[in-house]
């Protein structure tokens, strides 16, 4: 295994299941990094940024107030991203710091246990200015962002609008006296709230608002706007701006409010790639795509399924290595008491999470490299990708999001009472994912887009038109008869696209019915959408079922005998979890019997057992340093009551040996005084 601390004493559990283990661990860790290339980079990278000791706290996170916690993740963010600047872009080999390399996002993650205060400048602002200037805006404002001279973040949301993108009220008005636009916040819905930064830390961002010029709205812009002095960072007259309070998690990114109140900013500082504003004021579109405006959030919801697979394989090799040291109940008499991770029900819980690590992390891969074609072609003034690459992006990042924070919540469970500790790790971990579902646009709001396409699609299968690739299989929606099950891997994918055909004609079927007994096509739409929210789940599940096998068979093509069993099984198990938590559907429209469905379920359980005695090689494999994990339960070396008993022995709860609350309240009140 490739842990930098070779003399360390690992738990004897843990070392034996690492003897059992059966497979080449680093040739699934090259598979799951894209590459041995990749791998030796990363651990480069790692070496340099986690080796100096610099993302070390003095005082756990977790006992420092608020003030302390943000003022403490901006200190490590400057190292951060000094260290970005000056070392790590140069081993990366990045033309541009950070922005697309998911390696320098992954090893910032041992800074932070919650989320930097700058993962907007790097996660949207930069993003932004490269996707929406004109060339030569981006020259101005791109090295100033690299450079870290100006931090930014996005600021779109609004107090009364966040998925309504259209429905947003900050206008942005035209001045051509002055050259200027005049920004304004109408009202108190129309304030901008959550964008990550803007509380304290950030000096520019991206505002998105109404343009109006010569009298017309021409709807949602951006602009990029200074909203704190550069020296004394100071907010600027004209602006209200401050932070929104206490969240779930994010704790540490300091999301924010802001107002204007006629705020001037130059005509140039509108991003001028998609459409102009003219100095006399001349509305100029120039994007042949009405939606292109949109293109940062596309970018982000690409990124996000490769986020979201990261985190699950860290909950995953917490709870597999706990499971590992974690004896509990007697079963049988005469035995000791067995590892946690020897219940079957423990192991339908866990390897789920691993599979589902790795599918998102394949896809994601396959999703970026289909991400790049879109923009090559649109760079040639092509769009026509767009739509299916939005409807595809949408699902991908509604369902990998959701799947993740549910089974990084399963991996919580599967740890117990400790699983609830905020030193295992995994809360943390929940509170940043399950935040993922919602923002960048909320699931069923993005499975419905998902879903327009699936039906606009469908109608054109209908009509015997040429359908693109990811919808191909709608052609054979109209045999008349249910899809025939077959249990191989194909087969079950098979299944899927069946299922999102079917839910997708019986929606179109109803809407007809309902259109025809008077309903709008909007009402007859929104009396459809919970089976257009599941049509768009199944056609994903398809989609990331299909990538994910495709993806495994091509990586592990030179791979050893035993690699190719192992990443087999794993992509198997993933296609028997689903088509077993969706028999209802299967039974509706396919030909699956109650004996098939039965097979099945013993499959599986027989699976589980073979994979058994590789959940911790597997884990390993992920090659997740104790600094990325911060986590009691699932280091390495598995010393997880030892790290339990060190991390409550810091609590500042146990300085003093009588609490200030005995003499205050219990005294008083169990003495009668009080
Ligand atoms: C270093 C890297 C680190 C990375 C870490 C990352 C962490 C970062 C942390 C981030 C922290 C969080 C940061 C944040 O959270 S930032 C805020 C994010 N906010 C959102 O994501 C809002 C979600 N809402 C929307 O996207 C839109 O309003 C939707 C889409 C819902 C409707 O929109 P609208 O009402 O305008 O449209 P329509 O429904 O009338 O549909 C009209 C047509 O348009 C097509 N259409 C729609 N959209 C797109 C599109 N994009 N490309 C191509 N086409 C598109 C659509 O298919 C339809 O086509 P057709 O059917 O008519 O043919
Ligand atoms: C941690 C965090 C960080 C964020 N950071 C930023 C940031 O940096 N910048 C920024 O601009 N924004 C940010 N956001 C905002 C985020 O993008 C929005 O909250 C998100 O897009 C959801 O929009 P909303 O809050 O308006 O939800 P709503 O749309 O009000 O959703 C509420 C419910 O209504 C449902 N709903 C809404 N519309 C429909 C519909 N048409 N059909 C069916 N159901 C519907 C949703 O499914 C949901 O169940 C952040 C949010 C969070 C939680």
């Amino acid at each position: 295994m490739t842990q930098t601390n070779n003399n360390m004493t690992v738990n004897p559990d843990l070392a034996m299941e690492r003897a059992k283990c059966n497979f080449n661990v680093l040739e699934v860790t090259h598979i799951f990094d894209g590459g041995e290339r990749n791998t030796l980079q990363r651990k480069k990278i790692e070496d340099v940024a986690l080796n100096s000791g610099a993302s070390k706290d003095a005082l756990g996170e977790e006992h420092m107030s608020p003030k302390e916690k943000y003022e403490n993740a901006v200190r490590k963010s400057c190292i951060y991203a000094t260290m970005m600047k000056n070392e790590l872009a140069e081993l990366s080999g990045l033309e541009s710091f950070g922005v697309s390399s998911p390696v320098i996002r992954r090893t910032a993650d041992a800074f932070f246990k919650e989320v930097s205060p700058f993962l907007l400048h790097l996660g949207m602002f930069v993003p932004t200015i490269m996707g929406q200037c004109t060339p030569e805006q981006q020259s101005y404002w791109l090295p100033r962002a690299l450079d870290m001279q100006i931090i930014g973040t996005y600021a779109q949301t609004e107090l009364g609008h966040g998925t309504f993108i259209r429905g947003l009220e900050t206008t942005a008005t035209y001045d051509p006296e002055t050259e200027e636009f005049v920004l304004h916040s109408p009202t108190l819905s129309s304030y901008k709230w959550w964008a990550g930064g803007l509380g304290k830390t950030v000096n520019y961002c991206i505002v998105v608002a109404q343009l109006y010029t010569k009298g017309e709205c021409h709807g949602t812009h951006p602009f990029i706007v200074q909203i704190r002095d550069e020296d004394t960072h100071v907010p600027l007259p004209g602006i209200k701006v401050g932070e929104i309070g206490p969240k779930m998690g994010f704790n540490t990114a300091d999301n924010g409010f802001l107002g204007f109140d006629h705020y001037r900013i130059p005509r140039e500082h509108m991003l001028m790639k998609n459409a102009q504003v003219l100095k006399d004021g001349t509305y100029v579109k120039v994007a042949r795509h009405g939606k292109l405006t949109y293109g940062t959030m596309v970018f982000v919801r690409v990124v996000l399924v490769n986020e979201v697979a990261f985190n699950l394989a860290k909950a995953s090799t917490i709870a597999v290595r706990y499971s590992a040291i974690r004896r509990q109940s007697k079963p049988k008499p005469d035995e000791v008491e067995p590892q946690i991770l020897d219940y079957v029900t423990q192991q339908h819980k866990l390897f789920i999470a691993i599979a589902t690590a790795h599918a998102l992390q394949l896809c994601s891969t396959w999703l970026w490299e289909s991400f790049s074609a879109v923009l090559a072609q649109m760079k040639g003034g092509n769009t026509d990708t767009l739509p299916e690459f939005h409807a595809l992006s949408s699902c991908l990042k509604a369902i990998s999001t959701s799947d993740s924070a549910h089974l990084i919540e399963q991996c919580r469970h599967a740890c117990g009472g400790h699983g609830y500790m905020i030193s295992s790790g995994i809360p943390n971990l929940y509170n940043f994912v399950s935040a993922t579902r919602t923002y960048e646009g909320d699931y069923t709001v993005l499975l419905l887009q998902t879903a327009r396409f699936l039906v606009k699609a469908y109608e054109q299968a209908e009509a015997k038109k040429p359908l693109t690739p990811t919808v191909s299989y709608l052609a054979h929606a109209f045999s008349g008869s249910r899809a025939t099950w077959d249990n191989s891997p194909d087969g079950i994918i098979r299944s899927f696209q069946a299922l999102a055909a079917g839910k997708t004609a019986v929606c179109v079927t109803n809407m007809r019915k309902r259109m025809r007994a008077g309903l709008s096509q909007v009402d007859a739409w929104e009396m459809s959408t919970i089976q257009l929210v599941a049509a768009a789940e199944a056609h994903c599940r398809a989609v990331i079922a299909d990538t994910y096998r495709k993806e495994i068979v091509r990586l592990t093509a030179n791979s050893s005998p035993n690699v190719k069993v192992v990443m087999d099984q794993l992509t198997t198990l993933y296609l028997y979890y689903w088509a077993l938590e969706r028999t209802g559907d299967l039974l509706m429209f396919t030909s699956v019997s109650q004996k098939d469905l039965v097979d099945l379920q013993i499959a599986y359980e027989e699976l589980l057992l073979k994979i058994r005695p590789n959940a911790v090689g597997l884990v390993d494999a992920f090659d997740l340093r104790d600094e990325l994990l911060h986590s009691t339960l699932g280091s390495y070396d598995g010393r997880v009551y030892e790290r339990l008993m060190e991390e409550a022995l810091k609590s500042p709860m146990n300085k003093e040996p009588v609490s200030d609350a005995y003499s205050k309240y219990l005294r008083p009140m169990m003495k009668g005084k009080l």
